[in-house]
């Protein structure tokens, strides 16, 4: 059995003849809950895609319940379900269609996607044209099909992005529903308030480097006075 269910090991990855994310090194044991937090063009959405195996890493390994993608691809892609930041749902489709499609490719049944669909709060609507839905209904099927197989890690790109208040928060609720569960997740966000409410452990990165990391009670001043901190430190650190 292994103790992490996520292992990034001194991964990097190089782009436009740049570093933009260097060598960094992460473990996300089962059930907890890790936030990855920045501003624009911190590296959250090249670590996300790494992770997911969208992108390789330049080098580095990563692992998901001790698998490797480049040795595991299939059964390493089986344990991840991913939101990513920005999707198209097809036109002229029902929610119930849609994740009825995306449960067919993964193997998962009516049943499941019944259950998911509860769990997102979208049984009402799932007779909607997904053309119909905001903005947060959107989100929340886009979230659902991330949850179609159980999968071990669920890994969310922005989860919140564009989200009025209302459903920032119930979208952050049902995080901690899941956790509370057991799920395990990793996800980025710029927001500092959502990593607070949701996360174990977070993780700041500034263009491309990790500033701090750390679990959210050990930054008794809160996240945004921690990376504050943590920029200001780095900003010192460059100029050195
Ligand atoms: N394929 C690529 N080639 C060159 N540069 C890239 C590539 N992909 C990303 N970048 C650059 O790497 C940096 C990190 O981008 P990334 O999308 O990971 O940031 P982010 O933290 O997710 O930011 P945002 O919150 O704005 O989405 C940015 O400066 C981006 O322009």
């Amino acid at each position: 059995m292994d103790s992490f269910c996520l292992e990034v090991d001194q991964v990097s990855k190089v782009a436009g003849g740049r570093e933009i994310v260097e060598p960094l090194s992460l473990s996300l044991p089962p059930g907890r809950v890790m936030a990855l937090c920045g501003g624009n063009g911190a590296g959250k959405s090249t670590l996300i895609k790494m992770v997911v195996g969208v992108s390789r890493p330049t080098t580095g390994a990563i692992r998901v319940q001790g698998l490797e993608w480049r040795r595991n691809r299939m059964e390493y892609a089986r344990r991840i379900g991913f939101m990513p930041d920005d999707f198209q749902f097809a036109a002229g489709v029902s929610a119930w269609e849609t994740l009825c499609f995306y449960g067919g490719l993964r193997g998962v049944g009516k049943q499941r996607v019944a259950e998911v669909v509860e769990i997102v709060g979208l049984t009402e609507a799932c007779g909607k044209q997904v053309s119909d839905f905001s903005k947060g209904m959107r989100q929340r099927l886009l979230f659902a099909q991330a949850l179609l197989a159980r999968p071990a890690l669920l890994v969310l790109d922005e989860p919140t992005n564009g989200l009025d208040p209302y459903w920032m928060e119930s979208l952050a609720e049902l995080l901690v529903q899941l956790k509370a569960e057991g799920q395990t997740v990793l996800f980025s966000t710029h927001q500092l308030d959502v990593a607070e409410a949701v996360a174990d452990e977070v993780v700041f990165l500034n263009r491309g480097r990790v500033i701090s990391q750390g679990s959210v009670p050990s930054f008794p001043d809160g996240l945004s006075a921690a990376f504050q901190t943590s920029l200001q430190r780095n900003r010192t650190r460059e100029a050195e």
